[in-house]
């Protein structure tokens, strides 16, 4: 006689992670969506390592990304990040937090879109100007009307995020409950 064995239900991690596979999780987003902090918890739910291309691009080049920014100009840094991007996806699987821009360049979204799965923390703009607006460490923010600017930056660039295989609505809900949401949301990539 056969017995049958019932398997419990898998966690809503390790659910993820089965839909996952060999490939890399890329969060992409504008700057304050919480592609790093929500990366960061994600990776350590999913058992897989976390690396940010910010501070990857900070780490390689010994300089901080307004100093990249202000003595060897945007084009140069999207080289940098491009480079360091291709790297970082090559030995999967790994959570990769991006750069707001690293998405919109052309040749970085080619490298991302073959390495992995990409979540988009799409927030308004309410969200992210509260967020950003504790800050001045953003080159690009550094304008007359910064919360202007960053519209400009969502209307620009939220039709190429769209992109993405997965959208995580990022808004002021706990940390925790957003990571749940990008698990779900990954999970769900396998039922369809
Ligand atoms: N769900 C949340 N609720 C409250 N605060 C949050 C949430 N998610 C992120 N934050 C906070 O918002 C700030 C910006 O988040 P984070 O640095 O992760 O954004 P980012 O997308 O990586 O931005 P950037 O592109 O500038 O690197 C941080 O202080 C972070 O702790
Ligand atoms: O949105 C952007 O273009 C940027 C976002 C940050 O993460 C940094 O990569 C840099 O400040 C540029
Ligand atoms: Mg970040």
């Amino acid at each position: 006689m056969t017995e049958l064995i019932e398997q419990p239900p898998l966690t809503l991690a390790a659910e993820a992670r089965a839909a996952l596979g060999k490939r890399n999780l890329v969060l992409i987003g504008l700057m304050g969506a919480g592609k790093s902090a929500i990366g960061r918890m994600s990776a350590q739910a999913l058992g897989i390592p976390f690396v940010d291309s910010d501070h990857e691009i900070e780490r390689v080049s010994r300089m901080s990304i307004p100093d990249l920014f202000a003595t060897y100009g945007e084009a140069e840094f999207r080289a940098l990040e491009t480079r360091v991007i291709k790297r970082l996806l090559r030995s999967g699987p790994r959570v990769v937090s991006t750069g707001g821009g690293a998405y919109i360049n052309e040749n970085t979204r080619r490298h991302i879109k073959r390495g992995g799965l990409t979540v988009w923390l799409k927030a308004d703009l309410d969200v992210l100007w509260e967020r950003v607006s504790k800050r001045d460490t953003r080159p690009l923010l550094k304008t007359e009307n910064p919360r202007q600017t960053l519209e400009n930056l969502m209307n620009a660039r939220y039709p190429i995020y769209a992109e993405a295989e997965v959208t995580v609505i990022s808004r002021d809900v706990r940390k925790e409950t957003m990571v749940d949401e990008v698990l779900a949301a990954i999970a769900a990539t396998r039922k369809i």
